[in-house]
């Protein structure tokens, strides 16, 4: 496909997605009606959709409109080549701008991308780093591995991949991440991945697991286990431990007992958690405000209701979870949310509800710091 047949696809898949389609329904249903399409078409369209959700408010506004062809305008606009190469008409190509388009005058300052409801609560939580953070997330998300020390090394790590064609670098951060430079679509078929030498997992929820002190013959229960990847990067830290996760829907966690047995770790799966626990991880459902970058439609359909029915829901799992530790145990809550209702917040209203619990760490991590918006509490029982 030509660069301009290309934009003509974005516009097709934006319309759908701005009339209500999820992004990744939409991608997948243009991708079975173009068969045509190679696989490097597909992926430049993926980021062309994507990255205009991530700007949709301020390439609306350079565009003219916000429509499909307004953010494709836009993105030309802001990117190049020029729109007289790219709007010509010809071919596959979009229909030549008119007048009015032409003649679009954009805001100064162009919009800051956020939701307009959300923007207090944003500021609210972020302080002088909100316009920072909310920029950020107009970027693409850097992909992160963790590697998993019971079987490689970072080095030999880094090694395999090369061999595999992607290019790692070591994150300042913590030892055992790495951040992809080149050949991120390749991770998932790379022997590295597939001989669980290395997991797929955002810089942020890896710094937060380095946090928790762990020991041999603990008892870890990951509670909203999902994937599993809180489960898998704890038993990987300390292989001693007796780790098991419970999802509400046990169909979440379907993927985790092949990425045990990538990663060479034993994680038991509770339906129903028995018994209690010396660390349970309440990594909760949120409205996942740290992941924009990754999701970005997610941005745009999030609404205020939502999120107060996602702060009532991860009280009432807070309140569950504090009946399964044991004496002295420790419960690590854990969110991908920069929103103080979801975080902060929130743990406040737990403390009140349970004084029996005390809060002995809280960190929260921005897409500043080079991973995905993250949050985490450490709240000892006793
Ligand atoms: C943020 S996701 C977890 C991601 C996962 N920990 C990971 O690292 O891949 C939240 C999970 O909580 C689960 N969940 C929702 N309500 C729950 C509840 N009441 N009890 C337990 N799990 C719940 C959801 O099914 C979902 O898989």
């Amino acid at each position: 496909m030509t660069p301009a047949a290309r934009i003509s696809a974005a516009i097709t898949v934006l319309d759908q997605i701005l009339a209500g389609s999820p992004a990744e329904q939409a991608l997948l249903r243009w991708s079975r009606a173009s068969r045509f399409a190679g696989s490097g078409d597909r992926a430049a369209l993926r980021d062309l959709v994507f990255g205009a959700l991530r700007q949709r408010d301020s390439l609306a506004a350079l565009g003219g409109g916000l429509t499909g062809r307004g953010l494709m305008i836009g993105h030309v606009r802001q990117s190049g080549p020029s729109l007289d190469a790219i709007f010509t008409g010809e071919g596959h190509a979009p229909s030549p701008l008119t007048e009015a388009e032409a003649a679009v005058v954009p805001p100064d300052p162009l919009p800051d991308d956020l939701p307009d409801w959300l923007r207090p609560a944003w500021r609210q939580a972020l302080g002088d780093q909100a316009d920072a953070v909310a920029l950020a997330m107009t970027q693409r998300a850097p992909v992160w591995l963790r590697v998993n020390g019971s079987r490689a090394t970072p080095e030999q790590a880094a090694a395999v991949l090369a061999a595999d064609g992607i290019t790692v670098e070591a994150a300042p951060q913590l030892a055992s991440a790495l951040r992809v430079v080149s050949g991120d679509r390749l991770v998932a078929r790379s022997s590295a991945y597939l001989d669980g030498l290395v997991e797929l997992q955002d810089l942020s929820p890896q710094m937060a697991c380095a946090r928790l002190s762990l020991a041999p013959g603990l008892r870890v229960l990951d509670y909203c286990a999902g994937g599993g990847g809180k489960a898998l990067a704890l038993a990987a830290r300390q292989p001693g431990m007796q780790v098991s996760a419970h999802d509400v829907a046990p169909a979440r966690m379907a993927d985790l007992p092949a990425r045990a047995a990538r990663a060479g770790a034993k994680v038991q799966i509770q339906t129903q958690p028995r018994g209690t626990f010396d660390l349970v991880v309440a990594d909760v459902p949120c409205s996942g405000s740290g992941t924009w970058r990754r999701t970005p439609d997610a941005k745009w359909r999030l609404t205020a209701a939502q999120l107060s029915d996602l702060v009532a829901l991860q009280a009432r799992i807070l309140d569950q979870v504090a009946a399964l530790l044991a004496p002295g145990g420790l419960l690590a809550y854990m969110t991908c949310s920069v929103l103080e209702a979801e975080n902060g917040d929130q743990v406040d209203a737990f403390l009140s509800r349970h004084p029996g619990f005390r809060r002995i760490d809280q960190q929260a991590w921005t897409p500043l710091t080079g991973g995905d918006g993250f949050f985490l509490a450490q709240l000892r029982q006793g």
